[in-house]
């Protein structure tokens, strides 16, 4: 299992939990969808897995190792985070940025492989422009390459098609599914229901705290269904 939770509760004020004794399993091969109403917790929960938030009891195992706050900087090499808004470094160019990252988790950028993602989504040219001068989705797509060269057990995305266009997001759907065929996992928070029917192979579904079902994505099994009839709404 490349994440496991047991008992996670999350909260901003102590004795009100944001999230309550969530338990989560998440396994090699697979895209996860984490889905919930404005509000639910997603990325509260997203924050507490990759350390961003620290105010939570309960376990969270990386690769059979147990998240504490001795080993976090080492257990950081087993999943990369892209939130909804990338907070990039403004005088950095995408090629100084990704080689900063890959030292911080020490290894070295494929370049074969970053010059087929810069030809994959179309970035060859902003490589070594500053990256405060890039649109919002060329800031994405610099967070998005540099995690899909970091080949990380567990990629995390929160709200992952922010800014980007329809050629840049088939090419992510594309590589999203060769990265889980090679045995990691990504588990992305979403409100949009096409990218969980096209991508995923599981949803959990966030409410009142907790998650409430975990849901299969099949042609025979409608989880925007699923998903209204749990958060009581037609
Ligand atoms: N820094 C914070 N301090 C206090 N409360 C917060 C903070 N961040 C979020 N919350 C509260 O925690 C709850 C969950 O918020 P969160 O952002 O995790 O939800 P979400 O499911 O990601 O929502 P959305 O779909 O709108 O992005 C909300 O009630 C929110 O107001």
């Amino acid at each position: 299992m490349i994440l496991e939770t047991h008992r996670l509760t999350g909260w901003y004020t102590k004795n009100k939990p944001v999230i309550n004794e969530v338990h989560l399993q998440i396994e090699g091969g697979k895209v996860y969808a984490l889905l919930g109403a404005n509000g639910a917790g997603k990325t509260t929960l997203l924050h507490i897995l990759t350390s961003i938030h620290g105010q939570y009891s309960g376990e969270i195992r990386y690769c059979g190792e147990k998240l504490t706050s001795g080993n976090e900087m080492r257990l950081k090499r087993y999943r990369c985070f892209i939130p909804d808004h990338p907070d990039l470094f403004d005088e950095m160019s995408p090629l100084g940025f990704i080689e900063f990252v890959h030292r911080l988790y020490g290894t070295t950028p494929d370049s074969a492989r970053l010059a087929e993602l810069c030809g994959t989504f179309s970035f060859d040219q902003f490589l070594h422009q500053k990256i405060g001068s890039l649109s919002l989705g060329n800031r994405q797509k610099t967070a998005l390459i540099n995690a899909l060269l970091l080949r990380c057990p567990l990629l995390i995305l929160d709200e992952p098609l922010v800014g980007l266009d329809v050629v840049a997001i088939e090419s992510f759907y594309r590589e999203l599914r060769t990265y889980v065929t090679q045995g990691n996992a990504v588990l992305l928070s979403t409100h949009l229901f096409p990218i969980v029917d096209r991508i995923c192979d599981e949803a959990f579904i966030l409410h009142g705290g907790t998650i409430q079902e975990s849901v299969t994505v099949s042609r025979n099994h409608s989880v925007q269904e699923t998903f209204f009839r749990v958060i009581g709404h037609e």
